[in-house]
Protein backbone atom coordinates (compact mmCIF):
# COMPACT_ATOMS: atom_id res chain seq x y z
CA UNK A 1 0.00 0.00 0.00
CA UNK A 2 0.97 3.25 -0.67
CA UNK A 3 1.68 5.81 1.99
CA UNK A 4 -1.01 8.59 2.48
CA UNK A 5 0.37 11.80 2.28
CA UNK A 6 -1.64 15.32 3.58
CA UNK A 7 -0.39 18.63 3.79
CA UNK A 8 -2.83 20.40 6.04
CA UNK A 9 -2.21 24.00 4.30
CA UNK A 10 -1.75 23.02 0.72
CA UNK A 11 -2.88 25.56 -1.15
CA UNK A 12 -0.76 28.08 0.80
CA UNK A 13 2.38 29.34 -0.52
CA UNK A 14 4.68 26.52 1.48
CA UNK A 15 2.12 23.83 0.84
CA UNK A 16 2.00 24.59 -2.92
CA UNK A 17 5.39 24.16 -3.38
CA UNK A 18 5.31 20.80 -1.23
CA UNK A 19 2.56 19.52 -3.68
CA UNK A 20 4.58 20.66 -6.90
CA UNK A 21 7.70 18.45 -5.55
CA UNK A 22 5.32 15.48 -5.12
CA UNK A 23 2.93 16.17 -8.36
CA UNK A 24 5.29 13.47 -10.23
CA UNK A 25 5.51 10.89 -7.34
CA UNK A 26 3.18 7.83 -8.06
CA UNK A 27 5.02 6.44 -4.88
CA UNK A 28 2.59 8.33 -2.94
CA UNK A 29 -1.13 8.37 -2.02
CA UNK A 30 -1.86 12.24 -1.75
CA UNK A 31 -4.78 13.13 0.54
CA UNK A 32 -6.59 16.62 -0.95
CA UNK A 33 -9.20 19.03 0.61
CA UNK A 34 -10.52 21.23 -2.01
CA UNK A 35 -9.06 24.58 -1.92
CA UNK A 36 -12.83 26.51 -0.96
CA UNK A 37 -12.86 24.45 2.32
CA UNK A 38 -9.34 24.38 3.36
CA UNK A 39 -10.49 25.63 6.90
CA UNK A 40 -13.10 23.26 7.83
CA UNK A 41 -12.07 21.78 10.99
CA UNK A 42 -14.31 18.21 10.69
CA UNK A 43 -12.29 17.91 6.89
CA UNK A 44 -8.95 18.69 8.08
CA UNK A 45 -9.07 16.50 11.11
CA UNK A 46 -10.68 12.93 8.93
CA UNK A 47 -7.68 13.91 7.00
CA UNK A 48 -5.41 14.10 9.53
CA UNK A 49 -6.60 10.91 11.06
CA UNK A 50 -6.45 8.79 7.62
CA UNK A 51 -2.83 10.17 6.33
CA UNK A 52 0.49 7.94 7.33
CA UNK A 53 1.98 11.40 7.36
CA UNK A 54 0.57 14.93 7.63
CA UNK A 55 2.67 17.74 6.70
CA UNK A 56 1.37 21.11 8.59
CA UNK A 57 2.24 24.10 6.09
CA UNK A 58 0.41 26.48 8.78
CA UNK A 59 0.17 29.38 10.80
CA UNK A 60 1.68 28.51 14.54
CA UNK A 61 -1.86 28.49 16.17
CA UNK A 62 -3.37 26.37 12.89
CA UNK A 63 -0.23 23.89 13.30
CA UNK A 64 -0.69 23.60 16.99
CA UNK A 65 -4.71 22.81 16.41
CA UNK A 66 -3.58 20.49 13.97
CA UNK A 67 -1.53 18.61 16.19
CA UNK A 68 -4.41 18.39 19.10
CA UNK A 69 -6.67 17.25 16.63
CA UNK A 70 -4.33 14.00 16.83
CA UNK A 71 -5.07 13.59 19.91
CA UNK A 72 -5.40 9.93 20.98
CA UNK A 73 -4.12 8.66 17.61
CA UNK A 74 -0.77 6.94 17.92
CA UNK A 75 0.56 6.18 14.34
CA UNK A 76 -0.16 9.36 11.93
CA UNK A 77 3.45 11.08 11.96
CA UNK A 78 3.31 14.59 11.54
CA UNK A 79 5.81 17.31 9.81
CA UNK A 80 5.16 20.68 11.16
CA UNK A 81 6.50 23.61 8.75
CA UNK A 82 6.05 26.45 11.51
CA UNK A 83 7.83 27.85 14.57
CA UNK A 84 5.42 26.43 17.05
CA UNK A 85 7.73 23.34 17.71
CA UNK A 86 11.10 23.79 16.65
CA UNK A 87 12.61 23.80 20.39
CA UNK A 88 10.43 21.52 21.49
CA UNK A 89 12.40 18.55 22.89
CA UNK A 90 9.78 15.64 21.90
CA UNK A 91 10.36 16.72 18.58
CA UNK A 92 12.93 16.16 16.01
CA UNK A 93 14.97 19.25 14.38
CA UNK A 94 14.36 18.30 10.86
CA UNK A 95 17.55 19.93 9.57
CA UNK A 96 19.18 16.16 8.20
CA UNK A 97 22.79 17.31 7.83
CA UNK A 98 22.93 19.21 11.14
CA UNK A 99 24.81 16.22 13.06
CA UNK A 100 26.33 12.73 12.10
CA UNK A 101 23.25 11.29 13.52
CA UNK A 102 20.60 13.60 12.61
CA UNK A 103 19.32 11.65 9.22
CA UNK A 104 18.24 8.67 11.59
CA UNK A 105 16.59 10.69 14.22
CA UNK A 106 14.52 11.89 11.60
CA UNK A 107 14.12 8.39 10.17
CA UNK A 108 12.90 7.02 13.42
CA UNK A 109 10.51 9.71 14.78
CA UNK A 110 7.19 10.50 14.78
CA UNK A 111 7.26 14.30 15.21
CA UNK A 112 9.64 16.27 12.95
CA UNK A 113 9.49 20.44 13.11
CA UNK A 114 10.83 21.62 10.10
CA UNK A 115 13.97 24.34 10.34
CA UNK A 116 13.05 27.92 9.72
CA UNK A 117 14.14 28.96 6.78
CA UNK A 118 17.11 31.46 8.48
CA UNK A 119 18.16 29.03 11.47
CA UNK A 120 18.78 26.35 8.17
CA UNK A 121 21.46 28.88 7.13
CA UNK A 122 22.41 30.38 10.21
CA UNK A 123 23.06 26.47 12.01
CA UNK A 124 24.36 25.40 8.93
CA UNK A 125 27.11 27.69 9.50
CA UNK A 126 27.52 28.14 13.87
CA UNK A 127 26.72 24.54 14.45
CA UNK A 128 29.95 22.85 12.75
CA UNK A 129 32.19 26.09 13.88
CA UNK A 130 30.92 25.04 17.60
CA UNK A 131 31.37 21.34 17.68
CA UNK A 132 35.09 21.85 16.13
CA UNK A 133 35.90 23.72 19.26
CA UNK A 134 36.56 27.05 17.27
CA UNK A 135 33.02 29.35 18.81
CA UNK A 136 32.54 29.43 22.23
CA UNK A 137 29.27 28.98 23.25
CA UNK A 138 29.42 32.28 24.95
CA UNK A 139 31.05 34.52 21.16
CA UNK A 140 28.63 37.25 20.90
CA UNK A 141 27.03 35.78 17.92
CA UNK A 142 25.42 38.38 15.40
CA UNK A 143 23.03 36.97 11.74
CA UNK A 144 22.32 39.50 9.64
CA UNK A 145 20.08 37.81 6.52
CA UNK A 146 18.38 38.92 3.42
CA UNK A 147 15.21 37.07 2.23
CA UNK A 148 13.08 36.59 -0.65
CA UNK A 149 9.54 37.99 0.23
CA UNK A 150 7.69 34.55 -0.45
CA UNK A 151 9.32 34.19 3.34
CA UNK A 152 6.24 35.82 4.73
CA UNK A 153 3.88 33.99 2.95
CA UNK A 154 0.77 35.23 1.07
CA UNK A 155 0.14 38.15 3.40
CA UNK A 156 3.47 39.22 2.19
CA UNK A 157 3.34 38.26 -1.23
CA UNK A 158 0.23 41.00 -1.73
CA UNK A 159 1.70 43.79 0.21
CA UNK A 160 4.80 43.57 -2.07
CA UNK A 161 2.87 42.87 -5.26
CA UNK A 162 -0.39 44.69 -5.26
CA UNK A 163 0.26 48.16 -5.55
CA UNK A 164 -3.28 48.58 -4.46
CA UNK A 165 -3.47 47.08 -1.45
CA UNK A 166 -3.82 49.34 1.67
CA UNK A 167 -0.80 47.33 3.33
CA UNK A 168 1.41 48.10 0.20
CA UNK A 169 4.98 47.70 0.75
CA UNK A 170 6.74 50.23 -2.05
CA UNK A 171 10.67 49.53 -0.28
CA UNK A 172 13.23 48.17 -2.20
CA UNK A 173 14.42 46.60 0.77
CA UNK A 174 13.82 46.80 3.98
CA UNK A 175 14.81 45.88 7.97
CA UNK A 176 12.65 44.57 10.26
CA UNK A 177 12.55 42.57 13.75
CA UNK A 178 13.74 45.71 14.95
CA UNK A 179 13.18 44.74 18.88
CA UNK A 180 15.22 42.09 18.29
CA UNK A 181 12.69 39.38 19.41
CA UNK A 182 12.56 37.60 16.01
CA UNK A 183 10.47 34.22 16.29
CA UNK A 184 13.72 32.48 14.97
CA UNK A 185 16.05 33.09 17.74
CA UNK A 186 15.40 30.70 19.75
CA UNK A 187 15.56 27.89 17.44
CA UNK A 188 19.28 29.61 16.33
CA UNK A 189 20.46 29.65 19.39
CA UNK A 190 19.41 26.05 21.07
CA UNK A 191 20.22 24.20 17.44
CA UNK A 192 23.30 26.39 17.18
CA UNK A 193 24.94 25.51 20.65
CA UNK A 194 25.06 29.26 21.72
CA UNK A 195 24.89 29.71 25.33
CA UNK A 196 24.33 33.80 24.39
CA UNK A 197 21.28 35.16 22.38
CA UNK A 198 22.35 35.35 19.45
CA UNK A 199 21.45 38.87 17.47
CA UNK A 200 19.69 38.76 14.79
CA UNK A 201 18.62 41.61 11.97
CA UNK A 202 16.70 40.26 8.75
CA UNK A 203 15.53 41.93 6.06
CA UNK A 204 13.23 41.15 2.76
CA UNK A 205 14.25 42.39 -0.57
CA UNK A 206 12.14 42.95 -3.75
CA UNK A 207 12.81 39.64 -4.83
CA UNK A 208 10.33 36.49 -4.70
CA UNK A 209 12.66 33.92 -3.47
CA UNK A 210 16.43 33.14 -2.47
CA UNK A 211 18.13 34.40 0.79
CA UNK A 212 21.50 35.06 2.17
CA UNK A 213 22.33 34.42 5.51
CA UNK A 214 25.88 36.16 7.48
CA UNK A 215 27.56 35.41 10.25
CA UNK A 216 30.25 37.93 10.84
CA UNK A 217 33.26 36.57 13.06
CA UNK A 218 36.04 38.10 14.61
CA UNK A 219 39.48 35.44 14.74
CA UNK A 220 40.83 36.97 17.56
CA UNK A 221 37.94 36.30 19.87
CA UNK A 222 37.59 32.42 18.96
CA UNK A 223 39.04 29.72 20.42
CA UNK A 224 43.02 29.30 19.19
CA UNK A 225 42.64 32.00 16.85
CA UNK A 226 41.83 30.06 13.74
CA UNK A 227 42.81 30.86 10.39
CA UNK A 228 40.15 31.13 7.43
CA UNK A 229 41.41 27.71 5.91
CA UNK A 230 40.42 26.41 9.55
CA UNK A 231 36.88 27.63 9.57
CA UNK A 232 36.42 26.12 6.32
CA UNK A 233 38.13 22.94 7.10
CA UNK A 234 35.38 23.11 10.11
CA UNK A 235 32.96 23.13 7.63
CA UNK A 236 34.06 21.07 4.76
CA UNK A 237 34.37 17.94 7.39
CA UNK A 238 30.75 18.52 8.60
CA UNK A 239 29.10 18.03 5.62
CA UNK A 240 31.81 15.61 3.69
CA UNK A 241 29.70 12.78 2.07
CA UNK A 242 26.32 14.76 1.52
CA UNK A 243 25.52 16.77 -1.63
CA UNK A 244 22.65 18.81 -0.36
CA UNK A 245 24.83 20.93 1.39
CA UNK A 246 28.07 22.39 -0.38
CA UNK A 247 30.96 24.14 1.07
CA UNK A 248 32.68 26.37 -1.49
CA UNK A 249 36.32 26.00 -2.04
CA UNK A 250 38.60 29.37 -0.37
CA UNK A 251 40.27 29.38 -3.79
CA UNK A 252 36.81 29.97 -5.60
CA UNK A 253 34.77 32.15 -3.44
CA UNK A 254 38.71 34.34 -3.10
CA UNK A 255 37.52 35.18 -6.83
CA UNK A 256 34.13 36.24 -6.19
CA UNK A 257 33.30 39.89 -6.60
CA UNK A 258 29.75 39.32 -4.84
CA UNK A 259 26.81 37.14 -3.91
CA UNK A 260 23.31 36.63 -5.40
CA UNK A 261 21.01 35.49 -2.95
CA UNK A 262 18.78 34.10 -5.95
CA UNK A 263 21.57 32.13 -6.96
CA UNK A 264 20.09 28.76 -5.96
CA UNK A 265 16.31 29.47 -6.51
CA UNK A 266 13.94 26.64 -7.68
CA UNK A 267 16.89 23.86 -5.42
CA UNK A 268 16.37 22.22 -2.81
CA UNK A 269 20.61 22.70 -1.76
CA UNK A 270 22.40 25.18 0.22
CA UNK A 271 25.99 26.68 -0.73
CA UNK A 272 28.33 27.77 2.36
CA UNK A 273 31.16 30.40 1.87
CA UNK A 274 34.04 31.77 4.17
CA UNK A 275 35.13 35.30 3.31
CA UNK A 276 37.64 37.44 4.18
CA UNK A 277 41.50 38.21 3.92
CA UNK A 278 44.30 35.44 5.17
CA UNK A 279 46.30 37.11 8.14
CA UNK A 280 43.32 40.23 8.18
CA UNK A 281 41.43 38.55 11.51
CA UNK A 282 37.99 38.86 10.46
CA UNK A 283 35.67 35.99 8.44
CA UNK A 284 31.93 36.50 7.31
CA UNK A 285 30.62 32.95 6.95
CA UNK A 286 27.51 33.08 4.50
CA UNK A 287 25.10 30.75 3.37
CA UNK A 288 22.65 30.83 0.04
CA UNK A 289 19.51 29.18 0.04
CA UNK A 290 16.10 29.23 -1.74
CA UNK A 291 13.76 29.87 1.15
CA UNK A 292 11.38 27.91 -0.30
CA UNK A 293 13.27 25.27 -1.13
CA UNK A 294 15.69 24.24 1.79
CA UNK A 295 14.50 26.35 3.63
CA UNK A 296 10.57 25.13 3.64
CA UNK A 297 9.11 22.86 1.51
CA UNK A 298 12.46 21.13 0.09
CA UNK A 299 13.45 20.09 3.70
CA UNK A 300 9.87 18.59 4.14
CA UNK A 301 9.86 16.61 1.41
CA UNK A 302 13.56 15.64 2.18
CA UNK A 303 12.06 14.62 6.03
CA UNK A 304 8.96 12.55 4.50
CA UNK A 305 11.59 10.73 2.23
CA UNK A 306 13.64 9.88 5.60
CA UNK A 307 10.54 9.12 7.61
CA UNK A 308 9.19 6.79 5.04
CA UNK A 309 12.73 4.88 4.61
CA UNK A 310 12.74 6.27 1.13
CA UNK A 311 15.92 8.54 1.25
CA UNK A 312 19.70 7.58 2.04
N1 LIG B 1 7.22 30.94 3.16
C1 LIG B 1 8.39 30.51 3.60
O1 LIG B 1 9.47 30.79 3.04
C2 LIG B 1 8.47 29.66 4.82
C3 LIG B 1 7.34 29.36 5.57
N2 LIG B 1 7.47 28.54 6.68
C4 LIG B 1 6.31 28.26 7.53
O2 LIG B 1 5.35 27.50 6.85
C5 LIG B 1 4.06 27.76 7.40
C6 LIG B 1 3.14 28.19 6.27
O3 LIG B 1 3.66 29.43 5.76
P1 LIG B 1 3.33 29.97 4.32
O4 LIG B 1 3.05 28.84 3.41
O5 LIG B 1 4.41 30.91 3.99
O6 LIG B 1 1.99 30.76 4.66
P2 LIG B 1 0.75 31.13 3.71
O7 LIG B 1 0.05 32.22 4.41
O8 LIG B 1 1.21 31.33 2.32
O9 LIG B 1 -0.14 29.81 3.74
C7 LIG B 1 -0.76 29.35 4.91
C8 LIG B 1 -1.96 28.50 4.52
O10 LIG B 1 -2.59 28.03 5.72
C9 LIG B 1 -3.98 28.33 5.65
N3 LIG B 1 -4.52 28.52 7.00
C10 LIG B 1 -4.32 29.58 7.82
N4 LIG B 1 -4.99 29.38 8.99
C11 LIG B 1 -5.62 28.19 8.86
C12 LIG B 1 -6.47 27.44 9.73
N5 LIG B 1 -6.80 27.87 10.94
N6 LIG B 1 -6.95 26.25 9.27
C13 LIG B 1 -6.63 25.78 8.06
N7 LIG B 1 -5.83 26.46 7.18
C14 LIG B 1 -5.32 27.64 7.59
C15 LIG B 1 -4.05 29.60 4.84
O11 LIG B 1 -5.34 29.81 4.36
P3 LIG B 1 -5.90 31.30 4.09
O12 LIG B 1 -5.53 31.61 2.68
O13 LIG B 1 -7.37 31.16 4.31
O14 LIG B 1 -5.26 32.21 5.08
C16 LIG B 1 -3.01 29.30 3.76
O15 LIG B 1 -3.55 28.51 2.74
C17 LIG B 1 4.21 28.87 8.43
O16 LIG B 1 4.24 28.35 9.73
C18 LIG B 1 5.53 29.49 8.03
O17 LIG B 1 6.09 30.10 9.14
C19 LIG B 1 8.67 27.99 7.01
C20 LIG B 1 9.80 28.26 6.31
C21 LIG B 1 9.80 29.17 5.18
C1 LIG C 1 10.52 37.21 4.96
C2 LIG C 1 9.77 36.70 6.16
O1 LIG C 1 8.82 37.31 6.61
N1 LIG C 1 10.18 35.56 6.65
C3 LIG C 1 9.53 34.92 7.77
C4 LIG C 1 10.20 33.64 8.13
C5 LIG C 1 10.01 32.55 7.14
C6 LIG C 1 10.23 31.21 7.77
O2 LIG C 1 11.26 30.64 7.92
O3 LIG C 1 9.14 30.72 8.30
P1 LIG C 1 8.79 30.18 9.72
O4 LIG C 1 7.69 31.07 10.13
O5 LIG C 1 8.32 28.83 9.53
O6 LIG C 1 9.88 30.21 10.65
C7 LIG C 1 9.56 35.81 9.02
O7 LIG C 1 10.51 36.54 9.21
O8 LIG C 1 8.65 35.65 9.83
Amino acid sequence: MKPKIFIDGEHGTTGLQIRQRLADRDDLDMLSIPEAERRNPALRQEMLHTADIAILCLPDDAARESVSMLDGNNSTRVIDTSTANRVNPDWAYGFAEMDAGQKTKIAEARFVANPGCYPTGAIGLIRPMRQAGLLPADYPVTVNAVSGYTGGGKQMIAQMENEDAADHIAAPHFLYGLTLGHKHVPELQMHGLLDRRPLFSPSVGRFAQGMIVQVPLHLSDMTGQPTLSDLHGALAAHYAGQDIVEVVPLEKSGKLARIDPTELNDTDRMKLFVFGTEGGGQANLVAVLDNLGKGASGAAVQNMDLMLGKAA
